[in-house]
Formats: structure tokens, sequence, C-alpha cells
């Protein structure tokens, strides 16, 4: 049984890490680190890594007849015992240099965008949509590769074509649009809004597109529960809303606008963020998280 320390670290993420295995094979391991307004929280979510990991395998099952991806294994004497559970043997895939993604619904920096614009990452949109609001059609809005604790940059499908070409982009924007809108079909069926998600795509040596990096889990989707989807105001977060009202009320004694490192968790904000992600993953998967590895 190989440990961690075995594998070069080759990058790493807020809340992610990744290594090499072999020359054709690397390790991606999800930790149970959680951010909240752009800050690495520094009490851990128990069982975070494990629901994310499961939830990205999850989907890989449901997209392989869209597109192949870059899974080979989450059960396997490669990955370390330190990690099971929340790791996984990857194809190594030459990445494209953008995150792709998909909106259904308008929030976050797109509604930005729209606010000041008319339109998101050169996306015309209908006049007088509020935040919120679901789009006609769901939307490709790429975006480049920002640093670690930089916000990634919205550009244009040309800017993207014009960086990787014309075909590539599309053969991109058409697998975005397609695993969004399953994604969102299979999430609203068990009563949660995929409002946008971030994918991640390479190429392996016959030039083929991959599916890469993690899939519609809560760090790289906003889930939103549709039973309270109001438009016209922000969303709860299906997954993070605990943490941020208590990091936002009084009974933190944090201000978001001071810039500061935010305070430990206390124990019951941590019990009910894991049982949400707990939560998220076994209405989308339809699975128990004690049937996953640990
Ligand atoms: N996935 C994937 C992947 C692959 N299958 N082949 C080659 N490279 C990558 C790769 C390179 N950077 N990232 C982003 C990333 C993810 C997770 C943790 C991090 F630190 C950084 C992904």
């Amino acid at each position: 049984m190989s440990t961690l320390a075995d594998y070069p670290k080759i990058a790493a993420g807020k809340v992610r890490e990744l290594y090499a295995v072999d020359d054709d094979h690397l390790l991606l391991v999800a930790s149970d680190r959680i951010s909240a307004y752009d800050f690495i929280l520094d009490t851990p979510i128990p069982d975070k890594g494990r629901v994310l990991t499961a939830m990205s395998v999850f989907w890989f099952e449901q997209l392989a007849d869209l597109l192949p991806n870059h899974l080979v294994a989450y059960d396997d004497p490669r990955i370390p015992a330190e990690v099971r559970g929340r790791a996984l043997i990857v194809r190594r895939l030459t990445m494209e240099p953008v995150e792709a993604v998909a909106r259904g619904y308008l929030t976050g920096s797109g509604f930005a965008d729209y606010q000041r614009t008319g339109a998101v990452c050169g996306v015309l949109l209908p006049e007088g949509l509020p935040e919120s609001a679901k789009l006609p059609t769901p939307i490709f809005t790429p975006a480049t590769k920002a640093e670690i604790g930089a916000h990634d940059e919205n550009v244009t499908f040309d800017d993207v074509a014009a960086q990787i070409g014309l075909k590539q982009a599309e053969e991109i924007r058409e697998a975005t649009l397609a695993i969004y809108e399953r994604g969102a079909q299979l999430a609203a069926e068990r009563g949660i809004l995929l409002a946008d998600t971030k994918f991640e795509f390479g190429r392996d040596a016959t030039g083929a597109l991959v599916l890469g990096d993690e899939v519609l889990t809560p760090d790289s989707s906003r889930y939103w529960p549709a039973d309270s989807y109001e438009p016209g105001r922000s969303q709860p977060s299906f997954d993070k809303q605990y943490v941020r009202d208590w990091l936002t009320s009084p009974e933190s004694g944090w201000d978001r606008k001071s810039n500061t490192q935010p305070p430990p968790l206390p124990a019951e904000v941590v019990a009910a963020t894991r049982a949400r992600y707990v939560e998220a993953y076994e209405r989308i998967s339809g699975r128990s998280l004690a049937d996953w590895p640990a």
C-alpha cells in the first residue's frame, strides 16, 4: 500500500491537491476543508472530501454515455489509506486552459456582468431579469483559470476559440451544456436546483475530449433547495448556508468587511453542514454515504 509521501504533489487548490502516481496517472485528493467568503476556514467539515469524491464518481457514471472521463479508480491499492474514500486515480490528460461554466440561472459574477452590460460572457440576455432568474435556456459562460485566491475572469466564446481553436471551443461548449442539462434535470427531480457549474476538460493522447476534475459537486456548482427558490434575491446555498449565516451573525463576532480570517465554526454548525453535504449526495445519487469507502 502506498502512502501520500510516495507521490509528488503537482498542484494544489483551496480544498484539493493533485499528486503524480506515474507517467499516466494522477491522484486527485479532496480535503475536508471548506471555504466561505473567499477564506479557507480553520474548521474542517468531517466527510466533506468523501461526499464530494463520491458525488463526482456518481456523475462520471451518469455522464459516461455523453463523453469519456478521466476516472480510473476510487477503491484501489494505489490510493493511500489516509485519503481512502476522498481520492481518485485519474488518467493524466492535457488540460484545456478554460473553466467551462454553464449557467441555468442568473447569479454571482454572471448577475454582476448582466447588471453592467446586459450580457454574460458576450451572451446577450433579455432585459429586466431579476437576480436568480431562471434563464430562457442555459448558457456557456467560460472563464480563465485564476491563481489560488484570485477570481476567474469571465471571457467570451470567441476569446476561447481564439485561444484553443474554433472546433475545440465548440466541442467544449456543446459538452458543457449537455452535461449541465443532464445534471440539472436529475437534480431538479430530487428537489435541488443546479444554478450553475464549472467543468474542466482535457485531451487524451488521441486528442479526444475527456471530462476531468471534479464534476457537479457543491464545490464546483451552486446547488439551491428548490422548495425555497424565489427570483429577485440571492438564494440559500444548499450546503454552505449554515456556515454563511453563522459567520455573518453577531454570534460569530466576525466582520465580513474586515478582511480578517473568520473564527472557528461551532460544533453545531459543523454538524449541520456535514449533514447537508451528506443529504445532497444521498438525495442526488440515491445511494448511502455509508456504502462509500472510508
Ligand atoms: N483533473 C485533472 C487533471 C488530469 N486528469 N490530468 C492532468 N491534469 C489535471 C489537472 C491539473 N490541474 N487540475 C486542477 C486541479 C484539480 C485538483 C486539485 C488541484 F490542485 C488542481 C487538474
